[in-house]
């Protein structure tokens, strides 16, 4: 295989990342067939609705529809140069990575390779070693298959939901694992994004202080570690933030200010050090719990990362804490959550904070009326497990509530006219879980580690 200009790609798996990787390189300029084995989801694309919530995906998708063509049949894969493997890989029981999309979408791939050079790139996150397991299942299983034509090759990907598209634009850097000719016939698919050559896609310009993306060239194992490594790096430091942000509050420290000063030391910097209820999301509980895994697979264990797992997971009851400490029993109580998605931005519910704490609050006995700006509909079929009453406003929510919580930092709960709403409460009682708000309230407002603010000294929050 020599180095190819890729020209046709295939994008296996229309999830958060598919999509976004299917979007992005259309707007580069490329050909793309985005395939998944829902019929459902690939109908809904072809109708030009977007299955998720993500600011500026329905516009750029529908900005490149003649580029992109959706299906369930994998008879693309023949023609592409490139085949992005973007399915998910959920964690098992016991914390391993469940790789069973990705065997079944390499068993198809497998049989539709061409007779011409083709690079197969694994984008979702997957346990190291993987890029080894799909060579050789591809190798057992295409009848086409040949090694000089045919290479595996890592590209992790780094989007954030809720800021995907600029996530992947405008990325800090681009990982490509595997052997240096895919690593080259993928340097030249992202050429436009690695000298920012593009024009900007309608509503996502590039960053004042951005310049272009760093190219990390390495092998498969190193970049499937990095992706791994780096999620593990960011979950540890909001757990870090959160164990500091607990004493904070038994010494009369302010976590705000604290994580200000420490994040001024450039060594540390200010970004993901918000303390409030810890991670949520498809991402970060899996990953540390796969790297861990990936560590007991070798008899090496990974202390600090269990700690940030626990440390994580003991923030959501913190807040129910808070509230047993004011209202001493939550039964017959009425408790608003307001935020239900993971963070703001976005409708996704996986391993969402908000769903142990609705879970736990009605398990004290308490009646729960939650409300999300976009999540609502989502949680109906995904969360029917659940009692809780949908409340279609935040007013509604909180009228005869005898507390309030705040479990997403969506910008429209920093907005609304909290001092009305209190008003309308049955007790002035607000847990603002996210360290969000910032004025003055005649209520009770406790966040987390800052010292709690009463009704009589209608303190300004900063
Ligand atoms: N969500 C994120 O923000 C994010 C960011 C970076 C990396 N990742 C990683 O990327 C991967 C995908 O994550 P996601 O959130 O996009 O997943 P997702 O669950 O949203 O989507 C996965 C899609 O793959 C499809 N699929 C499953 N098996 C298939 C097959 N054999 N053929 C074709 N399609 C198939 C599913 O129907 C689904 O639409 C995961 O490994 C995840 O860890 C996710
Ligand atoms: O200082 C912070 C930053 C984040 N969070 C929480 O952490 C979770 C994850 O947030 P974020 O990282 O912004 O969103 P994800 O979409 O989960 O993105 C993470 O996981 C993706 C999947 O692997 C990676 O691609 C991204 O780089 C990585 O940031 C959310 O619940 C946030 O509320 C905090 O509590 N404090």
């Amino acid at each position: 295989m020599r180095s190819h200009v890729p020209s046709r790609i295939a994008v296996v798996g229309t999830g958060y990342v598919g999509l976004g990787t299917a979007g992005l390189l259309a707007h580069l300029g490329y050909r793309v067939t985005g395939i998944d084995i829902d019929p459902d989801k690939i109908a809904q694309l072809q109708r030009g609705v977007v299955p998720i919530h993500e600011p500026g995906l329905d516009l750029l998708l529908a900005s490149q529809e003649d580029r992109i063509t959706w299906t369930t049949d994998y008879q693309a894969v023949a023609e592409a140069d490139v085949i992005f493997i973007c399915v998910g890989t959920p964690p098992g029981p016991d914390g391993t990575p469940d790789l069973r999309y990705v065997t079944g979408a390499a068993r198809s791939i497998a049989a539709y390779l061409g007779d011409r050079p083709q690079v197969i790139v694994n984008k979702s996150t997957v346990p190291i070693g993987t890029g080894d397991f799909l060579q050789r299942l591809l190798e057992d299983h295409a009848p086409q298959f040949d090694e000089t034509r045919h290479r595996v090759a890592s590209n992790p990907e780094f989007l954030r939901e809720g800021t995907a598209l600029a996530d992947s634009l405008y990325p800090d850097r681009i990982v490509l694992g595997g052997h240096p000719e895919a690593v080259e016939v993928l340097a030249r698919l992202y050429g436009p994004l690695i000298e920012q050559s593009f024009t900007a896609p309608q509503g996502i310009g590039r960053p004042d202080s951005y310049s272009r993306p760093a190219v990390v060239r390495t092998t498969l194992q190193s970049a499937e570690m990095i992706k791994y490594a780096a999620n593990a790096f960011l979950a540890l430091k909001i757990s870090f933030a959160n164990e500091i942000a607990g004493l904070c509050e038994r010494v009369g420290a302010d976590i705000q200010e604290v994580t200000t000063g420490i994040g001024l030391d450039g060594r540390i910097g200010h970004r993901f050090l918000q303390a409030g209820l810890g991670w949520g999301g498809s991402c970060f509980g899996k990953d540390t719990q796969g790297l861990i895994s990936a560590g007991r697979e070798h008899a090496y264990p990974m202390p600090i990362l269990q700690a940030a797992i626990d440390v994580n997971y003991r923030q959501r009851n913190v807040v129910v804490e808070k509230l047993l400490r004011h209202l001493k029993s939550l039964k017959g109580k009425r408790i608003a959550v307001l935020g239900m998605a993971f963070k703001p931005n976005t409708d996704d519910l996986r391993d969402a904070p908000a769903h142990d704490l609705i879970a736990r609050l009605h398990q004290l006995g308490a009646t729960v009326l939650a409300h999300d700006p976009v999540a609502m509909p989502r949680a109906e079929r995904e969360w029917s497990h659940l009692t809780y009453t949908a409340a279609p406003d935040p007013a509604t929510a909180l009228r005869r509530a005898d507390a309030a919580i705040i479990a997403t930092e969506w910008e429209e709960y920093a907005l609304l006219n909290w001092r009305d709403l209190v008003g309308t409460m049955r007790q002035p009682l607000v847990v603002d879980a996210r360290n969000m708000l910032r004025e003055t309230l005649p209520a009770q407002v406790e966040q987390i580690g800052r010292e709690s603010v009463q009704v009589q000294k209608e303190a300004v929050l900063v």
